[in-house]
């Protein structure tokens, strides 16, 4: 067992290549039986362990500077450096993160979660070392899904202009977390397949030496036969012209030509970009074969494939793609939009019917946003389905693409609250307060499954952005209305009338505490009001107004960010009709980002909890006057 005595880089440079391909099939088994146990981005890791074995036996991190992208593929670089005792607690509350985090090791240069960052932190460590005058290697690793967000390419047309001396190493699979999509990838795939690529370069550069330059015309006329032969024959041309020295594609699980490529990018003036084609969950079938080899919860569920006895409750996005497809049944104006989370987002279904109306864009949430507006402008009715993290990448094409034009466009916002093991670049934590300042826009939030299919039914009713907001993970079970009907735009939901003068104003599955702090207060003699809020923005004015009248004192309830939140909206609203001496308790995500862990924990951490909203309801309720 040569993985137990590997604790740091150190241990594997003397490894020759047999030891290391030993090494190799260890930590398969390691991530294997470890995975099997915690879930986490399985299939990525797969992939990567000879070419991170590589990295690590030529390059010394952390002085030379390791750079992952998006970073779900990482686990082998933790247990290279010293974190492979940790892995029980992977993605655990308080535990190991399941991305490179720079509190976590020196071997860890920059926090990542959101793809295609890693070209442009590179540059950023390039640069510095520049400045400073110092010596060392800065190596991005980004994967063929990541090589298609707009970032890398910003980052690489930066680095073709300075020409510093900097290492791309492109881990192709062709998979981004489901298949990948685009131009780039027919590209890459490409250079993969055709075999006469494989020296080409080398031969036409050779053939092309050897022609005698005659007088300036004919010499012309090679120059341009030369460029037209070089970008027929040679591979890696686009990053070529991007000022790279392009090398490969080589095997990513051979890792002899590894080190030989590591060794000759490591010795090659300017920027290099090293095409390493691997196979994603490489060492594992079902891993290699299944579209969810982006992550796997628990690996050993594939073997067993035990079906659960009691149907599964449907998750949001099951809910919402099944909506979609009945809403497209009924409208044939509407299509899909996903930035490369086609199986996240609950589209497979729907993407298989309408494949016209469906459009994986990649990791293009820019591009997403602003196609959503073209198709808007002229007759068609998009469907923007998007994470609530990554969205943050669209905001100003959301500003300035939809709202400002006013256009029908939804967007529909999956993972919007805590997502849990991903941790803070993840969390769904910050679209109510970023988007609830954007003019024209409708901002909702379903207090279950079942008011889902309504409220996005009720968007595609609009003639204006709209916006649906709902969680990760499961519903609450409720039965699913077969009719689809449309919400009053504005319109709260009282649930619960109550007597004390007390109302708990909650937003979305935070109902479902609410309730539950309210079966405890009744226990007690409080009686609070109850609300499904439903709309962040607008407001129920009617119903805020007639509180405020009634002397109500109020707790607002959001698994979002306080600072600009609804119970924000709330105080703003009051504040504006100049409303004063209203009692608001705000109870949402705090000032700070929230960490990994299971949702339950992580809302127990923050204090969005049934026990809290009790307190502060019993704090806030008018005292019972004592009967003499
Ligand atoms: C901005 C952004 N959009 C979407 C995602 C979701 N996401 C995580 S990994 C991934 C696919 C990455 O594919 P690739 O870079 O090829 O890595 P691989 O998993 O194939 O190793 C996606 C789309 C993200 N992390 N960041
Ligand atoms: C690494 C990454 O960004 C995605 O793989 C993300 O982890 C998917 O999240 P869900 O599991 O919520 O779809
Ligand atoms: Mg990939």
């Amino acid at each position: 067992m040569r993985l137990e005595n590997v604790n740091s880089p150190a241990d594997i440079k003397n490894f020759n290549v047999k030891q290391l391909d030993e090494l190799a099939e260890e930590i398969r088994q390691f991530l294997i039986e470890n995975l099997s146990v915690t879930g986490g981005h399985f299939g990525a890791n797969l992939g990567v362990v000879e070419l991170t074995l590589a990295l690590h036996k030529v390059f010394n991190s952390p002085h030379d500077k390791l750079i992952w992208d998006v970073g779900h593929q990482a686990y082998v670089h933790k247990i290279l450096t010293g974190r492979k005792s940790m892995f029980p607690t992977l993605r655990k509350f308080k535990g190991l993160s399941g991305f490179p985090k720079r509190s976590e090791s020196e071997h860890d240069m920059f926090d990542v979660g959101h793809s295609s960052t890693s070209i442009s932190a590179a540059v950023g460590y390039a640069l510095a070392r520049d400045l400073k005058k110092e010596k060392n290697h800065v190596v991005a690793v980004i994967g063929d899904g990541a090589m298609t967000g707009g970032m890398a390419f910003e980052a690489m047309n930066h680095v073709g202009h300075i020409g510093t001396d900097l290492i791309v190493v492109l881990n192709d699979n062709e998979m981004s977390i489901d298949p990948n999509v685009g131009a780039m990838s027919n590209y890459l795939a490409k250079i993969r397949t055709d075999s006469h690529y494989k020296n080409a370069k080398a031969e036409i550069q050779h053939v092309l030496q050897k022609i005698p330059t005659l007088g300036n015309k004919v010499a012309k006329g090679l120059e341009r036969i030369k460029d037209s032969l070089k970008y027929l024959m040679v591979p890696g041309m686009l990053f070529e012209e991007f000022g790279f020295t392009y090398m490969g594609p080589i095997d990513g699980h051979n890792i002899s030509l590894l080190l030989e490529a590591m060794e000759q990018a490591k010795s090659t003036k300017g920027p290099v970009l090293v095409h390493v084609v691997t196979t994603k969950g490489k060492g594992y079938a079902a891993a290699e074969s299944s579209y969810d080899s982006g992550h796997f919860l628990n690996p050993v569920k594939i073997e067993t494939g035990t079906p659960k006895s009691v149907p599964p409750i449907p998750t949001y996005s099951s809910v919402f793609g099944n909506t979609m497809i009945k809403l497209a049944e009924q409208d044939e104006r509407i299509v899909a939009i996903t930035p490369a989370m086609p199986s996240g987002s609950g589209l497979l279904k729907y993407a298989e019917k309408f494949p016209n109306r469906f459009f994986d864009v990649g990791i293009a949430e820019q591009h997403a946003a602003t196609l959503a507006a073209g198709l808007a402008c002229d007759g068609i009715r998009p469907v923007l389905s998007i994470y609530s993290t990554f969205m943050q990448r669209a905001y100003d094409q959301i500003i300035h693409d939809i709202c400002i034009q006013n256009l029908p466009v939804t967007i529909a916002i999956d993972r919007a609250g805590l997502v849990g093991p991903d941790g803070e670049t993840h969390q769904g934590a910050f679209d109510i307060s970023f988007l609830r300042a954007i003019p024209n826009l409708t901002l909702m939030m379903p207090k279950d499954e079942n008011e889902l299919q309504h409220m996005l039914y009720t968007a595609l009713q609009q003639n204006s952005p709209t916006a649906v907001r709902y969680p990760r993970g499961e519903g609450r079970g409720v039965p699913m209305d077969e009719q689809l009907r449309e919400i009053p735009i504005g319109k709260s939901e009282i649930l619960r009338e109550g007597t004390s003068q007390v109302a708990i104003l909650a937003l979305g599955p935070m109902v479902q505490l609410a309730e539950k702090a309210a079966d405890v207060l009744e226990q007690e003699g409080i009686f609070p009001m109850v609300v499904n809020m439903r709309f962040v923005k607008p407001l129920d004015h009617e119903l805020l107004m007639d509180l405020a009248m009634r002397g109500y004192r109020l707790i607002t309830v959001e698994e979002a960010a306080t600072a600009g939140g609804m119970g924000s909206a709330i105080l703003e609203f009051y504040a504006g009709n100049m409303i004063s001496g209203v009692e608001l308790f705000p109870i949402g995500l705090p000032d700070r980002f929230i960490e990994h862990g299971s949702v339950k924990e992580l809302l127990e951490s923050v204090g969005i909890t049934v026990e809290r909203i009790v307190e502060h309801t019993k704090r806030l309720a008018p005292k019972k006057r004592q009967h003499a």
